[in-house]
């Protein structure tokens, strides 16, 4: 397994490219199963469940591959499919394979996909997934870990979804992007109550209208789609991360720096902006870009994730980090997953103040931390722990980074580009 080898205490200058969004690249390949024309998806990220994506959509008997001289697209052609299925040994590295259902069951009438199963920050159950699949006329069987699913046929040829209202229990993002999915072709109109408004969902509307798709509120709690016959092939370039230029934000913020994220949204990351501005960094944007410049120690920020345009989940590990070395104390409130604090043992390990209590971590800000071998948990908690190992003092050895590696496109690549002293340790 890498490790990443970090010696703290570099402040970071230069320029970042953020890449594209690994929750927008991920439904938007699921998407191309809903054409048998050709679709070309731009800005895609370089990372592991990019490439377990690829693999789940060739298994099903598509071609998907990369451009030899555009690395960063990827063509897919899902002409007739040998089989619609996400079998178990792709979909338990990766949650987001759920998003096979939608489309698999709107194009070919039936799919059969694995349960995901638990994941370290939460238990992450997918009734949601199948309640409205359900309602969309669909008849689901949960058997040896499988949800297998079928369209019952009226006639000649697949059985056909049918539009109707969705309203889910809490908001879902995937959940919200496999119902947007199946119901661009099902028979008549969908409206999805309390739907993710967040900017990856945005991103994936505006490709399925690329491809023919009917869709209007995307982007509301409130979606409305009018079912089409087939849809078509599209070129879509995938939105930038916010998540990933949120994580260079708290790492600017944290070791100080001056730091431009080409490509980066503001708008999207409205609710971090504030905080990292509250703490005291200074942060300008425009067109395309992010500027931070920091120094010395912020001020620490109380924040409770929430959904879009709420303070994201998949934010909380990397500010706590900043958090961590600020002054004050802080809390932080996580709403969203039961089980996403376990980076907190292991900044404890680098010095950091932190008690949890259920769903909320008190911190107390101290003047530094200290280098030493720490243990990745999840995808998040690997990027606080590189935060926290750029700050230390003396070397930070982070393990288990095949978690890291799901999201971030080289992200010691770019951390080296900028200025830190970080190399990757091969196994
Ligand atoms: C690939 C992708 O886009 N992943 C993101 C997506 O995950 P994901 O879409 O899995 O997260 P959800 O928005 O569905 O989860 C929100 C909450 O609803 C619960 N729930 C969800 C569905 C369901 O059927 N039943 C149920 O109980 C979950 O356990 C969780 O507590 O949104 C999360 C919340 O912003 C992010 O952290 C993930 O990075
Ligand atoms: C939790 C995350 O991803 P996933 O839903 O793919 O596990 C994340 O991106 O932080």
């Amino acid at each position: 397994m890498d490790k990443l080898l970090i010696r703290g205490g570099r402040q970071l200058a230069g320029t970042v490219t953020i890449s594209g969004a690994k929750n927008a690249a991920l439904p938007e390949l699921c998407a191309a199963l809903l054409t048998d024309e050709p679709v070309t998806l731009q800005n895609v990220p370089r990372l592991q469940d990019v490439s377990t994506m690829l693999k789940l959509i060739q298994n099903m008997g598509a071609t998907a591959e990369r451009c030899s001289d555009v690395p960063s697209s990827v063509i897919l052609n899902a002409g007739p499919l040998s089989s619609p299925e996400a079998p178990y040994e792709l979909v338990k590295t990766m949650r987001a394979s759920v998003l096979a259902l939608g489309p698999l069951l709107a194009r070919f009438g039936q799919a059969r996909v694995s349960l995901p199963g638990g994941c370290a920050i939460g238990s992450r159950p997918v009734d949601q997934h199948i309640k409205g699949m359900q309602a969309m006329g669909a008849q689901i069987v949960v058997e040896h870990g499988y949800m297998i699913a079928t369209v019952p046929s009226t006639g000649a040829g697949r059985g056909r979804l049918k539009g109707c209202h969705i309203t889910t229990d809490m908001v879902t993002v995937t959940g919200t992007e496999n119902f947007l999915m199946a119901a661009t072709l099902a028979e008549g109109e969908t409206i999805l109550e309390n739907a993710a408004e967040e900017p990856e969902i945005f991103d994936l509307a505006e490709m399925l209208i690329k491809m023919g798709s009917k869709i209007e509120g995307h982007g509301s709690r409130r979606i409305r789609i009018e079912g089409v016959e087939r849809l078509h092939g599209c070129t879509h370039q995938v939105v930038a991360d916010r998540i990933e230029a949120g994580t260079f934000l708290c790492a600017v913020a944290a070791a100080g720096g001056d730091v431009v994220l080409q490509h980066g949204r503001a708008e999207h990351l409205d609710a971090v902006i504030e905080k990292l501005r509250e703490a005291g960094a200074v942060i300008t944007a425009g067109q395309g870009f992010i500027r931070v410049e920091a120094s010395g120690r912020l001020k620490a920020q109380s924040f409770r994730t929430t959904e879009y345009p709420g303070f994201p989940t998949d934010m909380q590990a990397q500010f706590m980090a900043l958090n961590a070395i600020s002054l004050g104390a802080s809390t932080v409130t996580e709403t969203i997953f039961e089980n996403r604090f376990m980076h907190v043992n292991e900044m404890v390990r680098l010095g950091a103040k932190i008690q949890v209590d259920g769903k909320i971590a008190v911190i107390e800000g101290v003047e530094k931390l200290s280098g030493a071998v720490v243990m990745a948990t999840d995808l998040r908690a690997s990027a606080s722990l590189v935060i926290a190992g750029l700050v230390a003092e003396g070397e930070t050895l982070v393990d288990r980074i095949y978690h890291l590696d799901r999201g971030y496109d080289q992200m010691e690549t770019k951390l080296r580009a900028i200025g830190a002293d970080i190399e990757r340790l091969k196994a």
